[in-house]
């Protein structure tokens, strides 16, 4: 695991702990079983590349820690509303929403004001390291959690992917090497993400999904992430026959992030 991942996945374990002495297990639990009607996230995607367009997952971050500040005008119910409504033709499937406090200055409300502002799927992108989290997320609205294979052992990662089943939530799991990429194909999640992100350098190369893509049976839907910054970018990896993409960045430094959606996958 790389520096950085082990400090955020450290902050998560008091992050967790500190949790559940304000909600316990078994309350978050029920509270996240209470839940009805999660939005299709797989459903969403596949929508979009059925019609012949991307499947977009468009980001909603703040910042990061290779970037610090990307945003200073944020506002998660009028970032959502612009990536779904995009330019009339071309618009986000999902939305991706931070809510890490710590390294990348989001929060729980984040995701659910982005949720409530308009109808798209939510991914609750955040550093999952314990069960709880799952419930949590459910508990605040997310309709897919992010499992980060780097981050969890194939056990673990293997609950915390049938727990998010059970509650109706979609998983998009995620590798950056083919040895992550073979475990992450143990999980029934049709959702692979290929991080172009090295974490331990934060050097960002479209290879990595280039390269990987070969080893991506034809039944998963490979999501391309970061780094997507140009039209040329999209063309590469559409070329290559890649379909869905999580973005961040590029949406989040333009003043209309939902039209700056539209024109990178025009
Ligand atoms: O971006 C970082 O600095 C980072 C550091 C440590 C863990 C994860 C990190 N990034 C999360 C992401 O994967 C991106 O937010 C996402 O893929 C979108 O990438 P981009 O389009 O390049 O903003």
């Amino acid at each position: 695991m790389s520096d950085i991942l082990k400090k955020i996945c450290d902050v998560k374990v008091e992050e967790v702990a500190a949790a559940q002495k304000r909600v316990s297990f078994a309350d978050m639990r029920r509270d996240a079983e209470s839940r009805v009607l999660t939005r299709d996230f797989v459903g969403a995607l596949r929508a979009k590349i059925d019609q012949g367009q991307a499947g977009v997952i468009a980001e909603i971050k703040k910042a990061s820690p290779s970037k610090g500040v990307i945003r200073e005008d944020f506002i998660p119910a009028d970032i959502a509303q612009s990536y779904a409504e995009g330019d009339g033709k071309v618009s986000a499937a999902c939305l991706s929403v931070l809510t890490d406090r710590q390294f990348f200055q989001g929060q729980p409300d984040y995701l659910k004001q982005a949720r409530a502002s308009c109808p798209l799927p939510v991914l609750r992108k955040d550093f999952m390291i314990d069960p709880y989290q799952i419930y949590e997320s459910r508990a605040m609205g997310a309709d897919c959690v992010l499992l980060i294979a780097a981050c969890l052992e194939d056990g673990l990662m293997a609950e915390m992917e049938q727990i998010a089943r059970s509650l109706d939530m979609a998983v998009l799991v995620e590798v950056h090497d083919g040895a992550e990429l073979e475990r992450a194909l143990r999980l029934q999640t049709p959702l692979v993400g290929i991080n172009n992100r090295n974490l331990r350098t934060f050097e960002v190369s479209l290879q990595t999904t280039l390269d990987l893509k070969k080893e991506v049976p034809a039944d998963r839907l490979l999501v391309a992430e970061s780094g997507i910054l140009a039209p040329v970018d999209v063309h590469t990896l559409r070329d290559a026959g890649v379909n869905a993409f999580l973005v961040g960045e590029a949406f989040m430094r333009a003043p209309d992030p939902g039209r700056a959606l539209a024109q990178l996958f025009a």
